[in-house]
Order: structure tokens, then sequence, then C-alpha cells
């Protein structure tokens, strides 16, 4: 018996939302699912198709029509849960009039791996600092997970972290499937943190494989990227943590090594010579790691980790320096 209303609205029309939707509405709980999205087209043929047309088309929306719409103010209002699915880099852009008033008692439960361009945030600082939620009602979605295996129901883990992990625990309760099983946590600067870095590293990772290394350096780079993740979570957020567990390491390896990774193929076509501006372009998707490097470039700033491998990245995206030449620097300082 949950203890919360279950009516759950999900911001964002990409791949993780449609995936959201889908395990949100196959899982048994009763609730009622309102979805928001901003391409009016797209929530149109939702309506009318049940099936997103421009991301995993193949699952089919099981939500009333009228749940679907292109006001978000409207949407929020409905619901009690807010699953804010958004890039990071446009989420302020999709938050404006949205008032704190609007959210005043709502959960927002974020499944975004990115940061607040700007004011360098995590999603729950962001939400806490300009729309007053408190922490005891943000929630974050992570662990290893893509979209197109959600879509293809292949088993997979998520991680619920929120410092109030009764609500964690319930809502967890509500995403639960054949397909999907959860893990609770405390730790939302951990796992929102290291969804973030491994974002990064999955660029790198593209990088590596577009410039020429091989599978042996691959495993030397993501074991460094694994140490650099845990020395900067340490400093920001330190509690005791197991950087072994799937949220943390799990989820770097499932985007460092997989087919469907955005972060790694955008990381490829960069080392392969593309610009950053035809790499976008090439992708219908949107590789969080791009934004997030320059935001955890001035975050550290203030903290002075040594993390070499999100410097490598940071030059080549942002100060157009060779990607070889920087994985030959960034060779010699790994171990
Ligand atoms: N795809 C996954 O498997 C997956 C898994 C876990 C977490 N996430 C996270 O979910 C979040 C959403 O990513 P996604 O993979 O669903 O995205 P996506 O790459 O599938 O889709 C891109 C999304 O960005 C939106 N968008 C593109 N340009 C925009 C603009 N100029 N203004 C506003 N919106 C714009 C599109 O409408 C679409 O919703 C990200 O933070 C991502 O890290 C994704
Ligand atoms: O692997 P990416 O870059 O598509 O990111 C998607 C998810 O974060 C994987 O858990």
């Amino acid at each position: 018996m949950l203890k919360h209303s279950k009516k759950i609205a999900v911001a964002g029309g990409g791949s993780w939302a449609t995936a959201n939707i889908k395990m949100l509405a196959d899982n048994i709980i009763e609730k009622e699912i309102f979805w928001w999205m901003r391409n009016g087209d797209a929530a149109e043929y939702i309506r009318n198709y049940g099936h997103n047309p421009n991301y995993l088309s193949s699952v089919e929306i099981k939500i009333p029509a009228q749940n679907i719409s292109t006001d978000l103010k409207t949407t929020i209002k409905a619901a009690d849960f807010v699953l804010l699915n958004v890039p990071a880099a446009f989420l302020k852009e999709a938050l404006q009039g949205v008032e704190p008033a609007d959210l005043e008692g709502k959960y927002i439960v974020s499944a975004i791996k990115g940061i607040v361009p700007d004011e360098n945030k995590i999603i729950a600082e962001f939400m806490h600092d300009t729309f007053r939620v408190p922490l005891q009602n943000i929630l974050v979605i992570s662990g290893p997970c893509h979209a197109e295996e959600v879509a293809l129901e292949k088993l997979s883990y998520l991680t619920i972290a929120s410092q109030n992990v009764e609500l964690a625990t319930e809502f967890a309760g509500m995403l639960n499937t054949r397909y999907i099983k959860t893990v609770v946590s405390d730790d939302i600067y951990g796992t929102e943190y290291g969804a973030v870095l491994k974002n990064v590293y999955a660029i790198a990772s593209g990088i590596c494989h577009g410039v020429g290394y091989g599978d042996n350096f691959q495993s030397v780079l993501i074991s460094n990227a694994i140490r650099e993740l845990e020395r900067f979570v340490a400093v920001v957020h330190p509690i005791d943590r197991d950087i072994k567990e799937s949220a943390y390491l799990g989820d770097l390896l499932v985007t460092a090594y997989s087919q469907f990774s955005r972060n790694r193929t955008f990381g490829n076509m960069i080392g392969k010579g593309y610009t950053v501006k035809s790499a976008q372009l090439e992708m219908n998707m949107i590789a969080e790691g791009y934004y997030a490097v320059n935001c955890l470039h001035q975050v550290n700033k203030q903290y002075q980790v040594e993390m070499p491998i999100c410097e490598a990245v940071y030059a080549i995206l942002y100060k157009k320096s060779s990607p070889v030449f920087e994985m030959q620097k960034l060779a010699e300082k790994l171990s």
C-alpha cells in the first residue's frame, strides 16, 4: 500500500522519457501517468498512434491521449511526482514559466544525468536552490540502463537515490517490472555526480577508439576513470560509499562499452576528426558529457581534484586541442 498518491508526470520527449513511460506503465501498481513534451507534432502523433515518432518508436505508449500535453504547468499541476527527463542543457528553458509555488508539495524525480549550465549545479541542487524543493522531496533515478534495452525488455537495474529512503523505496516500487529491478540509495550527490562523470569518460572512451587505441588501452582508461570519479565524489560529498556499486562502476562500464551509448558515439566521431558541431548534427540524440565537461571544469576550480581524463576531454572539446595529442599526453599520466 503506497503512502503517496500515484500521479506521475514525466517531462521530456526523448528516448529516456519514453523508456520511463514504458516501465511506469508496465509496472503493476495502478497509477495515473501524464506526459509533457515540447514538440507538439510528436505529442499529436503519440495521441493518435500510441508511439513516439522520434525516439524508441517501437514502444507502445499505454497512457490515455488526454494525458499527453505540451503545457508543462498543467501537466505538473495534475501530478504529485514530477519526473524530469529533459537534457540538463535545456532544463532551465523547459522550466521557464514554472514558479516555486507550482512545485510546492510535489516530489521531484530527476532522471537527468547532467549539470545545469551557468549554474554549474547537479539537478537536485538546482531544484532545491531555484524552486525551493526540500531535499527530502527529491529523488534521482540512475544506474546502468540504456533506453534502447528497456524498449527490448532486457533485464536492467536502476538505482533510486534520495535522502528520504522511505520515499525512494516507494517510488522504486512503481518502476519494478519483469525486466526492471531497483536498488535504493541515500547518496544523491554521489549518484548524480557519478552519472555526470561517466558521460565524460564515455566521450574519452569514444575518442580513444576514434583515434585508433584498442581494447587494452581502453580498459586502462576506464580503470583510471573509476579512480578519478571516486576521487572527485569523495571530495564533493565525503560519505562512505562503495564505488563498485552499479550506480557508479556499473553505469561507467555500460556507457563506455555499449553500442547504444550517445556519449561514446559522440566521442568516437570527435576522435575520427568530426568537429563538435558536425558530430552533434550527425546525432538526433544528446551527449550530456559535452555540456557537463565544461561545467565540471568550472566546478573543479573550487575543489582542485586531479582529473586528467576530464581535463583532456575539456581541452579537446572546448580548446580545440588535437585528440591525438591529448590522448598521447593523457596516456603518460595513466597507470
Ligand atoms: N537514453 C538513455 O538511455 C538514458 C538513460 C539514462 C539517463 N538518460 C538521461 O536522460 C536525459 C534525457 O536524455 P535522452 O537520452 O532521453 O535524450 P535523447 O538524446 O534521446 O533525446 C534528446 C532530447 O533532447 C530534447 N532536445 C533536443 N534539443 C533540444 C532543445 N534545443 N531544447 C530542448 N530540448 C531539446 C529532445 O526533444 C529530446 O527530448 C539525459 O540527461 C540523459 O543523460 C538517458
Ligand atoms: O550511454 P549514454 O551516453 O547513452 O548514456 C545513457 C545512460 O546514462 C546509460 O546509463
